[in-house]
């Protein structure tokens, strides 16, 4: 029977780095996936959304600067779009295995299931590991709806051949958010059915707002308050059923996204034959991101019961499973957490939400203004920029910041090393930044 030192679920971001630091390391390492190599981030996620919003930005920014400078007819072509991401994207799978495969590390490929916890099976072979990593993310949501075989799920969306007419999206968070926004800039007809009175629910309402108001500039129908019941298919073209406070509505549409939400991917690898103990929110895992109920089984990224699921926190993580796994005691120790959602304008945060701040009765102050006629957004036309900063009242530190823009994904990175070296908002604003730039509108906030 095989056996390893480590063995690996999963070739994402997570999985890939705790493979190879384990090998570097002297280990004998096992890594296998039930899909090409690469995990999400690189091949339906993070990488090839934002190459596709590379033109569709251009796109937008033409069109913001028409009469500006900018005349002529501008045109957003979708297949040469997505032909670009694919470039990017499609060696991936094979680099990554030829990469592992030449460290010496063994690459299986299929799903393989816990017979007991020191053991696994694949197409009937027995393999032993000394220690097991799952790091296999997370798949969609199940909306348990009649007819959710013809509703489509985020991989989807980077095969769609053509720009549907009519689309739409069950969920308006940030999968459907961003998806919604490049469809409708490339011509679709989009509709967000969102179940609750707030699109972008984690995120600050003041910021959230304004990426509902710019979307619906663009045209898209955002119906909240509104849950999907049942899709059904006719003639080619589906009808999504809703219900809302006032009775059921229906809509007829060329294709639907389930856009409700991602689970951990746990469902294939029998955890309970280990007496794996996982949880609505993943593998159940300590500080140490060893699972609680058998310590030589560690869970990190998506699938990990610790932390948002976002790429840098899945690298983290995996670097702390790593460290563990050679002989260091590591903890999971996070700063605070910067995200995005790459619409247009960007809606970005950190730290807490007025809300939050409300609920743990902290003493706070507030900073908060529209920005949308400063020159940095006015230059460009830009539709939408504000931002709310949150200061801890008694000594100034930051302790939540929104910020809605052209650039707020990096301004946010500037606010998330402030709040590392535990700097004061006051503090910021006397650093000297370029003009004119985004990061100088510190001074103006
Ligand atoms: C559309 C979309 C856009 C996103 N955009 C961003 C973004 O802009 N920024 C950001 O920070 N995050 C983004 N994310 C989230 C980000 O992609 C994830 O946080 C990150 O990829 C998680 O990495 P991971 O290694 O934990 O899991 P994954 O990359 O999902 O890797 C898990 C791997 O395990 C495999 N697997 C699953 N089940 C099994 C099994 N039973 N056996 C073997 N293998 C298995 C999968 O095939 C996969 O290859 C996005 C996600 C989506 C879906
Ligand atoms: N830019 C980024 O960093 C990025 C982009 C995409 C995904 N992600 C990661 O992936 C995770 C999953 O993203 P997501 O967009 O799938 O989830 P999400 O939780 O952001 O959004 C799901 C939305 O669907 C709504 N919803 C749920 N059930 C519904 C129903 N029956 N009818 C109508 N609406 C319903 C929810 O209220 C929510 O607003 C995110 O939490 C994030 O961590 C990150």
């Amino acid at each position: 029977m095989k056996k390893f030192d480590v063995f690996v679920f999963g070739t994402g971001t997570a999985g890939k780095l705790v493979a190879n630091t384990c090998k570097e390391a002297g280990m004998s390492v096992a890594i296998i996936d039930n899909r090409e190599y690469g995990g999400t981030c690189s091949q339906r996620g993070c990488d090839p959304k934002k190459l596709i919003l590379a033109s569709v930005e251009a796109f937008n920014f033409a069109k913001d600067m028409t009469g500006d400078g900018i005349d002529g007819t501008i045109n957003f072509n979708w297949n040469e779009a997505m032909n670009y991401a694919h470039r990017y994207t499609k060696d991936i799978p094979d680099k990554t295995e030829h990469e592992l495969k030449d460290k010496g590390i063994t690459c299986l490929h299929g799903e393989a299931t816990f017979i007991d916890p020191e053991t696994v099976i694949l197409d009937g072979e027995k393999i032993k590991a000394a220690h097991f990593v799952i790091a296999t993310g997370m798949t969609p949501l199940k909306l348990g709806i009649p007819g959710e075989k013809f509703m489509l799920t985020s991989g989807d969306f980077f095969k769609l051949k053509e720009v549907p007419e009519k689309v739409v999206f069950v969920g308006a968070g940030y999968i459907g958010m961003e998806f919604g926004q490049i469809l409708a800039r490339a011509g679709s007809k989009v509709t967000m059915i969102q179940k609750g009175e707030q699109i972008l629910a984690p995120f600050e309402e003041f910021t959230a707002r304004q990426v509902e108001n710019t979307s619906e500039q663009l045209g898209i129908k955002i119906i909240k308050n509104a849950q999907a019941s049942s899709v059904e298919q006719r003639e080619g073209r589906y009808i999504v059923n809703y219900s809302m406070e006032d009775g059921m509505h229906q809509i007829t549409t060329d294709c639907v996204f389930n856009t409700a939400g991602r689970v951990p991917a746990t469902s294939s690898l029998d955890l309970e034959k280990a007496n794996i103990v996982s949880d609505k929110n993943g593998v159940v895992v300590n500080e140490f991101l060893q699972s609680t109920s058998q310590p030589h089984i560690y869970a990190c990224g998506d699938v990990s019961s610790k932390n948002l699921p976002l790429t840098p926190l899945s690298s983290i993580e995996a670097t702390v499973v790593s460290k563990n796994l050679i002989g260091e005691k590591v903890k999971i120790e996070t700063p605070a957490i910067p995200s995005t959602v790459f619409t247009i304008p960007q809606c970005a945060g950190i730290g807490l939400t007025e809300l939050q701040a409300e609920k743990e009765n902290r003493k706070y102050k507030v900073l908060q203004e529209d920005g949308s006629e400063w020159f940095n957004n006015k230059r460009i036309n830009a539709k939408a920029y504000a931002y709310k900063i949150i200061l801890d009242k008694e000594n100034g530190l930051i302790i939540g910041a929104h910020i809605v823009g052209p650039e707020a994904s990096e301004q946010i990175n500037m606010i998330a090393i402030a709040m590392k070296a535990q700097m004061t908002f006051k503090e910021l604003r006397k650093t000297i930044f370029n003009y004119p730039s985004w990061g100088n509108d510190f001074k103006g906030m």
